[in-house]
């Protein structure tokens, strides 16, 4: 910003809360969770849900695992009141699953909503009104704190009035000071203290008092001293249970919630990608798996990220970005050198130690945990380095490289990716790796070979080959103690051989279609010059020779 705009703020005023003791508190156990997806979320949408889009996503949520579910705002139109209608009267609501529903404190909208809920079998009707100065000053006329809680009380009195209406529900009370998070803490207070003398709660049916990060004003330490001061003062804490409610205009929701449970909240409602209101509410998916991760069970099942994503996609029409915690397409993907390096070395170790616990450089979770492949962690562009190449060769194509030829392989498939500037597909690797290093056949090429594997007296084999050199046909034999041996030899007898063999593997090529084996042979030249060229075939044998060929070819040329 210029200077001149960044004068029109101030700084956010601190809590006095000196002997604050949320940052010594570990998040050790779950929270209740309400989902907020099918209200918040909803209204936040460009083309609200259907019904039916509605109804699919309901199912999803409940799939998921949540208990409390926020369906809607049943008194805002026809389409919402229809589909609470649709809920109760087809039976959709299991039984252990809660539906909440959100109201102001008005009465034809209250008289609407309690006429939705019949035949409800457990229901949370959601009182709310805006509190902070700046809404009593703006949104509500110049209201004073008196009017404002005036509205409250009205809201909740007829709410009481009106819950005998409803004999066969179950019903749960819950009041939302709107904009809690810009209220003097004191007036809210004295606001939810005020709801709760009209609707008297006890330890075996509490209110539920949500505390609302209506919008995001300050850091998340400012959230979590406005929820210890508020669980600390309120004067029948053992009646209530304390509700996070966070968006995410700084950036900080997930934050502002996990330091809101550090502070003694009990419950947390969000929606699922963080969608809602402007820069959306709590992903309820980050905090949720960030509680995975540090061990706890939270109740809820994102085991199925994709197909989740897929839904919610489908009938939001909005998109998961790529970088968004654990959803995003591109946050388990590796593209640079040192990363690929590190994580190719983590799931190789976690194999070969058998370990217990998550262990692996530059990734927080197991991806298959929430049923991303492993196949996707590393792509190949520019940036990448030889141990990603050899991780998408082995994981993807079945081809285990022997660790010192990694350099050269790397090397000249990640100059292919700077030459097309672009990233390149698992399928374009191994052929670039085929172009480059497999079955090489110039300038000498293997016509046809036979094997005596009775040579000798003691098992040596004798090697007939017939070879194309620079254009050439010779036919070329030699003996030695297995086929490489004594195509090695037979090159030596012809006057071929300028090299010497360093090193040689093979091995059956993993989940290949045709059952192929390949080979790698090391070769090592007049001028010390190291060069691997590599050989696929049917048989494990020619594979061997073709190696053979490839590295002398790639000698030959280098
Ligand atoms: C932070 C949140 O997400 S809160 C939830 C917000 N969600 C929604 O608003 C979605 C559904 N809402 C709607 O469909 C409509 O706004 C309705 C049906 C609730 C109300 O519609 P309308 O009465 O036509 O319009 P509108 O919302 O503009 O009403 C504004 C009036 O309500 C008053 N009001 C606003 N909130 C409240 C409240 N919680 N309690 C009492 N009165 C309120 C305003 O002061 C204003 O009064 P005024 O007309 O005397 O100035
Ligand atoms: C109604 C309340 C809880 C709300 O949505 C908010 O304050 O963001």
């Amino acid at each position: 910003m210029k200077p001149e705009s960044i004068r029109k703020y101030r700084p956010f005023p601190a809590v006095d809360l000196k002997d604050r003791q949320w940052p010594d508190q570990v998040i050790s156990a779950t929270p209740i969770w309400c989902s907020v997806d099918l209200r918040d979320g909803n209204q936040a949408l460009p083309t609200p849900m259907t019904v039916e889009e509605k109804l699919e996503y309901f199912e999803m949520l409940v799939r998921i695992g949540f208990k409390q579910i926020e369906v809607g705002f049943p008194s805002a139109s026809d389409t919402e009141f229809n589909f609470l209608r649709r809920l109760i009267e087809e039976n959709r609501i299991p039984d252990d699953v809660t539906v909440q529903v959100l109201v102001q404190a008005r009465e034809h909208l209250l008289r609407r909503t309690f006429a939705a809920l019949h035949g409800a079998k457990q229901a949370i009707v959601h009182l709310y009104n805006s509190t902070s100065p700046l809404q009593r000053r703006i949104t509500f006329n110049d209201a004073s704190q008196e009017k404002i809680k005036k509205i409250a009380i009205e809201g909740a009195e007829l709410i009481k009035e009106l819950v005998p209406t409803l004999p066969d529900c179950d019903l749960t009370l819950q009041y939302s000071p709107e904009s809690f998070s810009d209220t003097e803490l004191d007036f809210s207070l004295e606001i939810c203290e005020a709801v709760m003398d009209v609707w008297q709660p006890t330890e075996e049916n509490k209110i539920i008092l949500n505390l609302p990060a209506t919008v995001e004003w300050a850091t998340p330490n400012v959230h979590a001293d406005q929820i210890e001061w508020f669980c600390r003062n309120l004067k029948e804490r053992n009646k209530a249970i304390i509700s996070l409610h966070t968006h995410n205009d700084r950036g900080t929701g997930v934050a502002a919630t996990e330091l809101g449970l550090m502070a003694g909240a009990d419950r947390v409602e969000g929606t699922l990608f963080g969608n809602g209101e402007r820069t959306g509410n709590l992903d309820i998916v980050t905090v949720a798996l960030n509680m995975n991760s540090h061990g706890i069970d939270t109740g809820l099942d994102f085991s199925d990220l994709s197909t989740i994503r897929e839904v919610y996609e489908r009938t939001t029409h909005l998109v998961v970005p790529e970088r968004q915690p654990y959803s995003g397409e591109l946050v388990f993907t590796a593209f640079s050198g040192s990363h690929q390096d590190a994580i190719k070395k983590g799931f190789d170790r976690r194999q070969k130690d058998k370990a217990e616990f998550w262990g692996v450089p530059y990734l927080t979770i197991d991806p298959q945990d929430l049923g991303r492949s492993y196949e996707a962690i590393i792509r190949i562009n520019s940036q990448s380095g030889k141990g990603g190449i050899a991780y998408i060769l082995d994981r993807e194509h079945g081809y285990d490289l022997p660790k010192t030829m990694h350099p050269q392989v790397g090397t000249r498939i990640y100059a292919l990716a700077d030459e097309q500037s672009r990233e390149l597909t698992p399928n374009e690797i191994k052929d670039a790796f085929f172009d480059f290093f497999v079955n090489v056949s110039a300038p000498m090429s293997l016509i046809d070979y036979e094997l005596d594997h009775h040579a000798g007296e003691r098992g040596e084999v004798a090697c007939h080959a017939e070879i194309s050199i620079n254009g050439e046909t010779r036919k070329i034999s030699g003996i030695g103690n297995g086929p490489i041996n004594a195509f090695v030899h037979a090159l030596d007898q012809a006057g071929l051989k300028k090299f010497s063999l360093v090193d040689y593997r093979s091995h059956a090529v993993r989940g290949g279609s045709d059952a192929d084996s390949a080979a790698y042979i090391q070769l090592q030249g007049e001028e010390q010059k190291l060069v691997w060229g590599a050989g696929v075939d049917s048989s494990i044998e020619m594979a061997g020779l073709k190696a053979l060929v490839s590295a002398y070819n790639l000698l030959s040329a280098s």
